[in-house]
């Protein structure tokens, strides 16, 4: 039996390329994030009692802070299947959940939101009550203690990731930093310290670190992201942003120019409409913003160009009271045409055509109007349909649509 490569595949329909790229942004639903953080205003005191020792005050004082490391060992992490201590990548000092008791009975509820706000970031296509945290440690940073670059490896079955809770207690320096896949941002735990909380949870395989802490102590929450999942290929991971996007650099890079040269636009049509003064990328809303983050990362590696605007489509079908509903004519229209940041670049008194062949989605949506003009002549009966729409134009490399 011959084996088709899906290379092969690409080849042989090139109409399969733009289906590549219709499932994939369809895919992109949510805003998504592979880590996520911030400041909490309204945290409440865990009410920390340290066995042998009492409840511990917060913000933390020195004294108490003596008590957490006098009962403490080095910290441990996961390095393949094993928990091991290596002082050269961390050197916080760690107490586990049967060392010390949270006394407070809304924490258990605070947790909750921290994990719906991380069901929200992280754009888990799951219901909410699939995700819990499970507390794993209390980690207690020193000045100079850090936690090089690394991953979190799955201490507990189908964990996908880790969530802390940052406790007040004023430090300095110890600033968290995410990278993966060329990316890297960073969020500061210190700036909220002094009498605040703030909470930042990554998925598993992205490589982290805790810079430095320069002064004060860093008091951190451990908690496993566990997924309640049946599929184990369900748990959400950052490589699957990796792999949308590779999916979609395939998806405009794969024409194969001798048989099918790349179109030199195509039009993806967004979920909501937009009025002309809110097109432009900071206006966009649920999974058209989610949509154009990976297109801008897409544009970044492909060089092709973004636009977004308002497209009009006009068209002329047999009418299906009379007859089948086929379709005898239809003139596709971009009525303004503006770069991500909203500049007009198209020519009020001229309109621009489109190719209905450019569409990455031919289906029509809903119509806001439509005409039936009964029999005429030779035509038969025949109904028109208007139709608008907001959408993004990727404008190939090489090539400049004609605006
Ligand atoms: O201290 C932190 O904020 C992160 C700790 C960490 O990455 C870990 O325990 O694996
Ligand atoms: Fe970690």
């Amino acid at each position: 039996m011959p084996i088709v490569t899906t290379r092969e595949a690409y080849i042989s329909c090139p109409t399969s390329l733009k289906l590549i790229i219709q499932k994939t942004l369809s895919e992109i639903d949510r805003p998504s994030t592979f880590a996520c953080g911030e400041r909490l205003d309204d945290g409440a005191n865990p009410g920390l009692l340290l066995k042998g020792h009492g409840l511990l005050g917060m913000p933390l004082s020195d004294n108490d802070a003596r008590a957490i490391i006098s009962q403490s060992r080095q910290s441990r992490f996961g390095r393949g299947s094993e928990t091991v201590v290596d002082t050269s990548i961390s050197d916080s000092w760690q107490l586990d959940p049967d060392q010390f008791q949270i006394r407070n009975g809304s924490w258990g509820s605070f947790i909750l939101r921290l994990v719906a706000k991380v069901h929200a970031g992280f754009g888990l296509k799951c219901q909410k009550d699939r995700v819990s945290a499970e507390l794993y440690k209390l980690l207690l940073y020193q000045r100079g203690a850090f936690f090089r670059p690394h991953s979190d490896s799955e201490i507990a079955p189908c964990m996908f990731g880790t969530l802390t809770v940052c406790l007040p207690c004023a430090h300095e320096g110890g600033e968290l930093v995410f990278s993966h896949n060329g990316k890297s941002f960073s969020f500061k735990t210190s700036e909220s310290s002094d009498f605040d909380m703030s909470y930042a949870a990554w998925c598993a395989d992205v490589l982290h670190e805790v810079k430095p802490v320069t002064s004060g102590h860093r008091l951190v929450l451990i908690y496993n992201l566990i997924h309640q999942s049946q599929v184990v290929t369900d748990l959400p991971s950052a490589s699957v942003f990796n792999s949308e996007q590779t999916r979609l650099v395939k998806g405009f890079r794969g024409w194969d120019p001798p048989r099918y040269p790349q179109p030199e636009y195509l039009i993806h049509k967004l979920a909501h409409q937009y009025s002309q003064a809110s097109l432009r990328a900071d206006r966009l809303k649920g999974a058209d913003l989610a949509q154009l983050s990976f297109l801008r990362e897409v544009a970044a590696e492909t060089g092709i160009d973004l636009y977004l605007a308002n497209m009009e489509k006009h068209a002329t079908k047999s009418d299906e009271r009379w007859a089948r509903n086929q379709v005898l004519s239809v003139d596709i229209v971009l009525t303004y045409v503006v770069t991500l940041d909203g500049s007009r670049v198209d020519h009020p008194n001229r309109t621009v055509y489109i190719k209905s062949n450019n569409l990455i989605d031919t289906t029509d949506g809903q119509h806001y109007k439509e005409d039936h003009r009964g029999f005429t002549g030779n035509e038969g009966a025949t109904a028109e349909y208007w139709y608008s729409g907001t959408v993004f134009c990727n404008i190939g490399p090489s090539t400049e649509m004609e605006i």
